[in-house]
Parts: structure tokens; C-alpha cells; sequence
């Protein structure tokens, strides 16, 4: 089967179709680029320059993986090899603690992202017992050579790969070069204190707040990409209405409190098309002041009224402003949202 983006959905083709359609993500990117996504190695299109990894967050450290199988680009769509991510689904760690295991950036995300940076295609292997049982030379044959028709293979230096995380870069480096397939081993990316920028990191610092430190290390902002679905309703009463975002149910989420945040709204109805940028305030959390029990993300946009129901926003998260609180009553949280939107307001302005 193949994945298709379109309209920012995602539609199953079956693999019996002799012609695939490609990926038109257009709008999105202000570039004209498309990605190719398949989830099975005889749908991808080949031959192939290869980057190889979990990918989780596509952050600097992975950025700079991905650079040399971007160069030459332009020259090489005309020799027909495609610039080529190549990863895991479910992630590694999902299938060996059978545990659902939160992304920093879901399917829908990386490819976005993967497109941006204008890779040509996702390749996603399945992980299951008999991708993870291959030895590294029968992976590398097997997978990137004979299947993927790999001409050059990027990789992290800590990557791993094959049984039992058997195989190091340098292992691969030595099987592909028996076939004259150079690859390239990319030192790790450090932040400014030069400890290697990794997804966990990025986790750590999501989980603390540290909302700063995780968009320097992704090199972008962290982003909730979600539908605006019906709340309790409350929000309307109290002043402060709130477009609830039902998001990936795989979507790895910052600490629990309120955020200054940026959200563009792109229509369900128009293709990918971005309508607005506006400032907000967003809230993660159990809502404790009304008895709530499970986790919502709601965001309120500063100066602006209208309906959102049904539309998907993309919203940036720029500032941990607290951590949420129960109130005695709903007007001690209504002046306190008074406050958040004022230090929204002046962190934004702080910035122009
Ligand atoms: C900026 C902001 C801060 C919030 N802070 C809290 C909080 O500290 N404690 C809390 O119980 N709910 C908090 N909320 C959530 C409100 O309880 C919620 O928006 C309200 O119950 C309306 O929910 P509804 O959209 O389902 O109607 C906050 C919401 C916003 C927008
Ligand atoms: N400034 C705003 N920010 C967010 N949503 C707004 C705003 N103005 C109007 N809305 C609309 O109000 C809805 C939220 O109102 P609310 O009373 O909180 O209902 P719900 O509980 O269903 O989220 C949003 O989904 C959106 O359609």
C-alpha cells in the first residue's frame, strides 16, 4: 500500500494499481515540492540516495543528516535517483515494548516536514519480527541494495542497525562499500553547549517547559497540528472561547499549563491553503477548575472572533507562561486568563 498526502489527508491506495499518483503537497510548501511516501519497499521509487533513521522531530541533528542526499538534487532529478528518507513504522521502541510510543513529529507532521526540506520520498519500512531479525549485511543487501536500489547512504554516527542493534555505521560503511556505495557517516549535531541534540532531549525539554530550548534544538518552532472539535461550551460564557484540537492520538505533548502561541488556520474545504496567522494563548491540561478528568488542548486567539469548528490549525508553541492551576471559581480563572492573554500580548510585543 501506499500513503498519499493530499489535502493534508492521507488516502490508502492498494498496491495491485500499476500507476501510483504522486504526492502533491503544493500549497503547503510555497514551493511547488511533493514527497513520495510508501510503506513498502517494491512501491518506492528508485534508484535511490538513501538517509537512514528513526527521524523523530526531523531536529538539527537530523537536518544535517539529510543534507548529502539533498546535494546534487537538481542535477540528479534529471538521472532519475530519488533523495530518499528511509525509517521505521511503528517506531523500534513501539514494537519491542509493545507500549504506544509518543511522536514528536506524527506521519503526517514528517512528511510535512520531510517535503519542506524537499526530500522525494519517504520510504517507511514496517518493523515487525522479520525486518528486525535480519543481520546488518542481509539488511543492507537485502533492503537498501536490492530493494531500494540505494546509490548513496547517509547516516547519524550513533546509528544502529540489524538483530540485536548489531550493526554500527562503520559496519555498514564496510558492506556497502563492497558494492561501491559510499556512505557518508555525519558527525552528531551539538547545541550551544555541545551535548548531542537528540528527540529525547527535545522530550526532556517539552516535558519540563523548556519550550525555548526544545525549538532551538528542533531548529523550528514545536507544533500541534490538530481539528478544532467541540469543548463543554464554557469558554463562550466566560469570555475566553476556546477551538479544542482533537491531534494524533501518537502526538507527544509538552507539560501540562498555558502557552503563548502562534496558529494558522488552513481550511478543510480549500486545498492545504494557509488562511491566517494569529497570536493565542493555549491551554494542555485537565481543565481542574471545572472537575475535568481528561487531557484537552485548547487555544484562544487574541483579537479575533469567528467560527473554527472543523478547521485544522497548526499552532507554533513560542512560551511556557504556568503551569495550570485549580481556582476556587470560574471568575479567579477568568481574570487569570485576563492575565495570560496580557503576558501573551507583551512577549509578542517583546519580540517585534
Ligand atoms: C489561557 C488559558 C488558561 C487556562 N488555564 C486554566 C487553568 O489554570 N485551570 C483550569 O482549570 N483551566 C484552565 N483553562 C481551561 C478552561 O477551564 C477552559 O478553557 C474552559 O473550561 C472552557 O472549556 P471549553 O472550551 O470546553 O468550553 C485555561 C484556558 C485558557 C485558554
Ligand atoms: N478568539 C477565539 N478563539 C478561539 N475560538 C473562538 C474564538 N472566537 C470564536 N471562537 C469559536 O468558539 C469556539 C469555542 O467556543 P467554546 O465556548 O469554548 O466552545 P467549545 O467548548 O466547543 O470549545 C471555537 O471552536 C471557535 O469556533
Amino acid at each position: 500500500m501506499v500513503i498519499v498526502l493530499s489535502a493534508l489527508s492521507y488516502y490508502f491506495v492498494t498496491s495491485e494499481k500499476n500507476y501510483l499518483p504522486r504526492i502533491d503537497v503544493q500549497n503547503l510548501s510555497q514551493n511547488g515540492f511533493s514527497i513520495w511516501v510508501a510503506n513498502a519497499t517494491k512501491l518506492s521509487l528508485t534508484p535511490t540516495a538513501i538517509a537512514l533513521g528513526k527521524f523523530d522531530g526531523i531536529h538539527l541533528g537530523h537536518q544535517k543528516v539529510i543534507q548529502p542526499i539533498l546535494e546534487g538534487q537538481n542535477r540528479e532529478i534529471t538521472d532519475k535517483i530519488y533523495s530518499t528518507v528511509v525509517t521505521f513504522d511503528p517506531h523500534p521502541q513501539q514494537f519491542f515494548s509493545g507500549q504506544p510510543h509518543n511522536l514528536l513529529t506524527p506521519l503526517e507532521e514528517k512528511v510535512e516536514q520531510l517535503c519542506s526540506l524537499k526530500v522525494k520520498q519517504l520510504v517507511l519500512l514496517p518493523f515487525d519480527k522479520e525486518l528486525s531479525a535480519l543481520t546488518p549485511t542481509e539488511f543492507v543487501e537485502k533492503i537498501l541494495i536490492q530493494q531500494l536500489k540505494a546509490v548513496r547512504i547517509s547516516v547519524g554516527q550513533d546509528f544502529r542497525f540489524g538483530s540485536c542493534r548489531l550493526g554500527a555505521a562503520e559496519d555498514l560503511q564496510i558492506i556497502a562499500a563492497k558494492y561501491n556505495i559510499p556512505v557518508h557517516i555525519v558527525p552528531l549535531a551539538g547545541d550551544e553547549e555541545n551535548s548531542p541534540i537528540s528527540s529525547t532531549t527535545i522530550r526532556q525539554a517539552l516535558n519540563q517547559g523548556d519550550i525555548i530550548k526544545a525549538n532551538q534544538l528542533l531548529g523550528r518552532k514545536y507544533t500541534l497540528v490538530g481539528t478544532v472539535v467541540e469543548g463543554e461550551k464554557l469558554g463562550t460564557n466566560i469570555g475566553f472561547p476556546t477551538a479544542n484540537l482533537e491531534l494524533p492520538s501518537d502526538k507527544f505533548l509538552p507539560k501540562k499549563g498555558v502557552y503563548a502561541v502562534h496558529v494558522s488556520i488552513t481550511s478543510s474545504t480549500e486545498e492545504n491553503v494557509l488562511k491566517s496567522d494569529y497570536r493565542g494563548v493555549m491551554n494542555i491540561g485537565i481543565c481542574p477548575t471545572v472537575n475535568g478528568t481528561q487531557v484537552s488542548v485548547e487555544v484562544h486567539l487574541l483579537d479575533w472572533s469567528g467560527d473554527l469548528y472543523g478547521e485544522r490549525l497548526l499552532v507554533k508553541i513560542e512560551k511556557f507562561l504556568r503551569s495550570e492551576q485549580k481556582f476556587n471559581s470560574l471568575k479567579a480563572l477568568t481574570n487569570q486568563i485576563r492575565c495570560d492573554c496580557d503576558t501573551a500580548n507583551s512577549f509578542f510585543q517583546s519580540r517585534c
